[in-house]
């Protein structure tokens, strides 16, 4: 069935009252869109922010008469006659079809591959880790998990144990089990992260060797040979006298989730713990590594 989605600019202060009167005229779903190019890093859990200048979409059955409802919205007093909107036709599609199009098998590095679950892995004799979309954040397709996984892919794993900082969706450490790492640590401050990890170890047959915290159940004295972290620049800089005693001396470190220009402070103030490299870079991101010192 062919829909009409109505568009319309709000802010981030009104747009749930109007998502409510639209639900209440008849609208079947409403979504909330970026107006401007305002990028919101890292909401704390539970909170959903929105942008400055939020863009409602609202969708009606195709034969719905949105005249009335535009009248309603030109009276509220916060939207009024200058009421910024476009009423568009949606042609009708087989959106999950259009969705698992969408996604492809990405190689990183010279060994690994990520593969969702319905696409033939390209190259059997590879390092493929079967992934699928989901609500924790991970799938290979964002610059900084890109760079966290190319940097995976160019060590040698084989016995070592890791520590996933951030872990999400556990891409990183199934990633590295599945390159040779003995034994992995996924630590996340969100119950959905740690589900996600279990559940995609499980695909891909190495939950018994991944242990998964929240961390205040972390284990304490814990250490790993390796530690990767891709949790922006604000966490890491917080949490850097907590990450670095996470690695043993000779260990080696990734952080990730860090813009260009942030990248030289965060290496500074991890070089008091680790010989660090010159970052590596990937769009307006970039990743950081080293090596812990014998301190
Ligand atoms: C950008 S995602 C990275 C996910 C995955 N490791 C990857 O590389 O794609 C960052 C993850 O760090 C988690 N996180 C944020 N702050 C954290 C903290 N203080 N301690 C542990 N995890 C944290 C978030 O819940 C999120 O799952």
């Amino acid at each position: 069935m062919p829909w009409i989605q109505l568009r319309l600019h709000s802010s981030s202060e009104h747009a749930d009252a109007i998502s409510d009167l639209l639900m209440d005229e008849g609208s079947v779903s409403i979504t909330f869109e970026d107006g401007k190019d305002q990028p919101i890093f890292e909401p704390k859990l539970g909170e959903t922010p929105l942008w400055n200048d939020t863009v409602v979409v609202a969708l009606f059955d195709a034969d719905f008469d949105l005249a009335p409802v535009v009248d309603m919205l030109k009276s509220l007093p916060f939207l009024g006659s200058e009421l910024k909107y476009k009423i568009e036709q949606i042609e009708d599609k087989d959106w999950v079809r259009e969705w698992m199009d969408s996604y492809h098998p990405i190689q990183f590095g010279k060994r690994l591959w990520i593969c969702p679950s319905w696409r033939e892995v390209p190259d059997p004799e590879a390092v493929n880790v079967i992934l699928d979309p989901g609500l924790a954040f991970g799938t290979g397709t964002h610059p900084t998990t890109a760079l966290c996984l190319e940097w995976l892919d160019s060590l040698d794993l084989a016995g070592k144990d890791i520590i996933d900082f951030g872990c999400g969706s556990g891409i990183l450490a199934v990633a590295a089990l599945k390159l040779g790492a003995a034994k992995a640590t996924g630590i996340d401050i969100d119950y959905q992260a740690i589900d996600a990890s279990r559940d995609n170890a499980q695909r891909n047959q190495v939950e018994d060797r991944l242990a998964l915290y929240l961390p205040e159940d972390q284990p304490a004295g814990l250490k790993a040979e390796v530690l990767v972290a891709n949790i922006l620049a604000g966490p890491l800089r917080e949490l850097a006298p907590l990450i670095q005693a996470l690695v043993q001396p000779g260990g080696k470190l990734a952080l990730s989730g860090l813009l260009k220009e942030q990248a030289a402070e965060i290496s500074e103030c991890y070089a008091q713990w680790f010989d660090m490299d010159q970052p590596a870079h990937k769009d307006d991101w970039s990743r950081l590594t080293g090596v812990r010192k014998s301190l």
